[in-house]
């Protein structure tokens, strides 16, 4: 097995694999811009293990977080602590618990993938017989390009060197900013099974990314972050079923339908799709599928085919952080 695949060797196993607390930004004013709040009162437990999702539309304060946590922006106020060690007394540990695979493709291009892969070894000073440069390159996918230039690589690898970077010193918790912007689709899947390998393994993920879709097939947790707050916090599958709507498409027997619908339907505020369908979104917690269907016996109508239409967690991060709504934190 690859050194890469496998379980970080951590010196602790706390609970919680990052925890935030009451985290403030605002970046100094600049260049006649007056000081912006990044982060306001963030608080975030991301537990150990877990493949936790950081969502946010863009200027929401996800990189800021991730910067800080990188040690690459300076806090306001609020404590970080990254595998149990908080980023200002243990600044050094909390860095080599934490792997980050950054959002642009910054290699030197004049490097090779295996000089780049030693000197960030180099860096977090892994002994040069614990290192296992072939072996990671081997686990992304690109030991037939250790002496290439940089340069040459195509988006695809240069964002898996960087995925390989990032786990030179076998950290316990890796996070992947924007991991597949630009990166076709099946590099994409690539990337993603190596991921969901690494956390199978133990690595605990964390991951921004703009495909909500991503977000909702791996990762078990998510948090959506709205004008540098936490707008809701919880598991994916949670967020999936707070949306208090559900939509079903109905399709009758003896079209074509009648507009205005029959008094049943019209009650239940239905809506007509087609000659012979008719949709209605009702509320979970107000109206059961068993009183829809009743409308449409009482309207004497025979119901041909049925389909659900679910709520996805575009749907919530779109009722999230439209304007005015959200601020209401689930955290
Ligand atoms: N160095 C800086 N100085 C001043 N303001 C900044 C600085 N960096 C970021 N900001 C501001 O802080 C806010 C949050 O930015 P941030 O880059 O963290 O958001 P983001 O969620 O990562 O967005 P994106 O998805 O576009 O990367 C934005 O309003 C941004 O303009």
């Amino acid at each position: 097995m690859p050194a890469f695949a496998r379980a970080p060797e951590a010196p602790r196993h706390p609970d919680n694999a990052i925890e935030i607390e009451g985290l403030t930004k605002v970046y100094r004013p600049s260049a006649g811009q007056g000081a912006k709040t990044a982060l306001e009162d963030v608080s975030l437990t991301i537990p150990r293990g877990g493949f936790f999702a950081l969502l946010g539309p863009n200027g929401a304060g996800k990189s800021t977080l991730i910067n800080i946590m990188a040690g690459l922006v300076l806090k306001t106020t609020g404590t970080v602590r990254i595998w149990g060690h908080d980023i200002d007394r243990e600044d050094r540990q909390a860095r080599c618990a934490i792997g980050i695979v950054p959002q642009e493709l910054n290699l030197d291009p004049f490097f090779t993938p295996r000089e780049l892969l030693e000197v960030q070894a180099g860096m977090y000073g892994v002994p040069k017989r614990e290192r296992r440069t072939l072996e990671i390159l081997d686990a992304v996918g690109l030991a037939d390009k250790a002496d290439a230039y940089a340069r040459t690589l195509s988006g695809g690898m240069r964002r898996r060197l960087l995925v390989a970077k990032a786990m030179v010193h076998t950290p316990p918790i890796l996070v992947l900013d924007e991991p597949t912007a630009g990166v076709d689709i099946e590099l994409r899947q690539q990337l993603w099974s190596y991921v969901k390998d690494l956390n199978a393994r133990g690595t605990t993920i964390l991951l921004t990314t703009h495909y909500l879709e991503e977000a909702e097939t791996l990762c078990d947790r998510t948090a959506i972050i709205h004008r540098g707050t936490v707008a809701a916090c919880d598991t994916t599958r949670n967020l999936l079923g707070r949306l208090d709507c559900k939509t079903l498409i109905v399709t009758v027997d003896g079209g074509p339908l009648s507009d205005p619908l029959p008094a049943p339907l019209a009650a239940l505020e239905a809506m007509v799709r087609g000659p012979d369908q008719v949709e209605v979104r009702y509320k979970p917690s107000e109206t059961t599928v068993g009183a829809v269907l009743d409308a449409f016996r009482a309207a004497d109508l025979d119901i041909r085919d049925l389909v659900t239409e679910e709520t996805d967690l575009e749907d919530i991060f779109l009722q999230l952080t439209r304007d005015g709504v959200g601020a209401t934190a689930a955290a």
